[in-house]
């Protein structure tokens, strides 16, 4: 194999010139508002020695950012949805801005084996996905311009020319796996085209939140880890990609370790002489009893609590306020230092035991709350450009305290949302009334880009499901009536097969013309369009 012919110097210089690029993009009103835990000379020092493939990601995510940045403005919002579907997304562009490509989407249609949204499906799975859709729309884009340029200027004002390139937004799940893991599903992503992905702090093998078998997030380091993984690959491609920190704090129930002190306010303890909740639960077991109440019973006899109400159980009102005014002294407090400082001040033993609830796979049991979530939130907000606190159910008064704490620190914050699941807002305290306006009233708090992520799975399923049903009781009779009929008396007419240039034969066509030799910008007179 040859070797470089690149002297030293030159090597160096190129390096010196590759590090003076990289500081220009990072102080850009694009990048500023972001903090890195490392340097542009390191990560020139990881860059390949011939660009990256990024153009078209950064492309996108610049497209991306600029419509944010106008909702944010004008106090509006993107409306968007899932799928996994490209001719459903060519459809999306006419009406929305941009495009969601959901794990739980792929996990059921794009798998060799479907199933639930554990994120337990092959780690490039959603970015394939977003390379299918994002070839699909350059090539919508690339049929109708050169459809439209076939025409004469005069005539193209009455021709289609939507917005193809909806920039895509995908679901990156915790990463799967380690951070090497995490940092090869970006560059598949960045490759794929993808305009933002969103990474979450949920515990990999343990995401069951979606049936409510309790959700289990991963220490505050290790979320923030994973966000750096992400910001670090995207730096070494030199990508403007967008990174979405999306927190699924909000009534997480465990926590992997206890390894990061931030996170020891929140974690639950024994506050009585009881067993190990593990050794209760083998002992129902042995006997035969339902593990779920006797569960339960050890939970009301552990008296579970954090540290703080443990010493607020003890404590005299004096002691917790003095208690109180130390621990605040210092934004986070380990659970060492917690017990210090109670033992100084409280008469009382504080009895707080955070092992014996460990489940079998030694999760502790968490107690979240907003503040934890805006806590998360914040830590990671500098890594990332855009923040989704997800909710298993909307809570106005959580979504309200929420986006105005963040906005306290970080003014400007951009903000998703998620209509997640089967949001019962009725349930949730709603009226019919809030709900018509909710997707604007959010806007208004920052929240610019808004997704029902599973679109695909009940409106589709809902769709096909009543055709399925027609079809046997009409025939073609119905397909007529139902389906054709509309499409085709719809002006402009609907996209289908019949429509030649949304089909893409003229394209074809193209293609065929300029390997004969013709020319092929406007020839539309000497073609039969009238069906356009
Ligand atoms: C957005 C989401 O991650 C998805 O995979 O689409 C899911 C969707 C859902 O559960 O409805 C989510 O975690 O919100």
């Amino acid at each position: 194999m040859p070797k470089l012919q690149v002297s030293a110097q030159d090597e160096q210089k190129a390096f010196e010139a590759e590090v003076a690029t990289i500081e220009k993009q990072w102080s850009s009103s694009r990048q500023s508002h972001l903090k890195r835990p490392y340097d542009a000379q390191t990560i020139a020092a990881l860059r390949n020695t011939i660009p990256a493939q990024s153009s078209s990601s950064s492309t996108q995510a610049v497209k991306l950012w600029n419509q944010l940045q106008e909702h944010n403005k004008n106090g509006t919002t993107e409306l968007t949805f899932g799928t996994t579907d490209p001719v459903a997304v060519s459809q999306m562009a006419k009406h929305q801005q941009t495009v969601y490509v959901s794990g739980a989407l792929c996990g059921f249609s794009e798998v060799a084996i479907p199933g639930m949204d554990h994120a337990d499906y092959p780690w490039d799975t959603v970015p394939k996905v977003v390379a299918k859709i994002f070839k699909s729309q350059l090539w919508h884009d690339q049929r109708q311009k050169q459809f439209r340029l076939r025409h004469p200027v005069e005539e193209r004002d009455g021709l289609e020319n939507w917005d193809y390139l909806a920039p895509i937004v995908a679901d990156g799940d915790m990463g799967f796996g380690s951070l090497t893991s995490t940092m090869k599903m970006a560059k598949e992503f960045v490759e794929a085209g993808v305009a933002m992905i969103h990474i979450d702090d949920l515990a990999i093998g343990m995401k069951k939140f979606t049936i409510g078998q309790g959700r289990t997030v991963v220490p505050t380091s290790e979320y923030l880890d994973r966000l750096t993984a992400v910001r670090m690959q995207f730096d070494i491609m030199g990508t403007e990609t967008l990174l979405l920190c999306r927190c699924d704090t909000d009534h997480s129930e465990f926590i992997t370790s206890v390894a990061d002190e931030r996170d020891h306010e929140y974690v639950l303890g024994a506050t009585k002489d009881v067993e190990p909740l593990q050794k209760c639960l083998a002992q129902a077991q042995a006997e035969s009893k339902d593990l779920k109440a006797a569960r339960e019973d050890w939970k009301k006899r552990a008296s579970l609590k954090t540290f703080d109400e443990a010493v607020e159980a003890v404590a005299t009102k004096e002691e917790l306020e003095s208690y109180k005014s130390e621990i605040l002294q210092e934004k986070f407090r380990s659970l060492s230092t917690r017990r210090k400082i109670a033992q100084k001040i409280v008469k009382q033993e504080v009895v707080f035991d955070w092992e014996l609830p460990r489940s079998s796979m030694g999760q502790y049991m968490f107690k979240s709350s907003v503040k934890a979530v805006v806590e998360r939130a914040l830590a990671a907000a500098t890594l990332g450009d855009v923040t989704w606190a997800r909710m298993d159910s909307p809570v106005w008064k959580d979504i309200v305290e929420f986006h105005t704490e963040i906005r306290k620190v970080f003014p400007d914050r951009l903000f998703a949302f998620g209509y997640t699941g089967d949001y019962d807002f009725g349930k949730a305290g709603f009226s019919d009334e809030q709900v018509k306006t909710l997707p604007w009233d959010l806007a208004k708090m920052g929240i610019v880009w808004q997704v029902q992520p599973i679109w695909s799975l009940q409106g589709l399923n809902l769709v096909t499901e009543q055709f399925a049903k027609l079809w046997q009781e009409e025939g073609i009779a119905g397909y007529l009536r139902t389906v054709q009929g509309p499409a085709l008396s719809t002006k402009p007419m609907t996209d289908g097969f019949e429509k030649l240039s949304y089909c893409g034969g003229y394209l074809a066509d193209a293609f065929f013309e300029t390997v004969a030799g013709e020319t092929i910008v406007e020839k539309g007179k000497a073609l039969n369009f009238q069906r356009h």
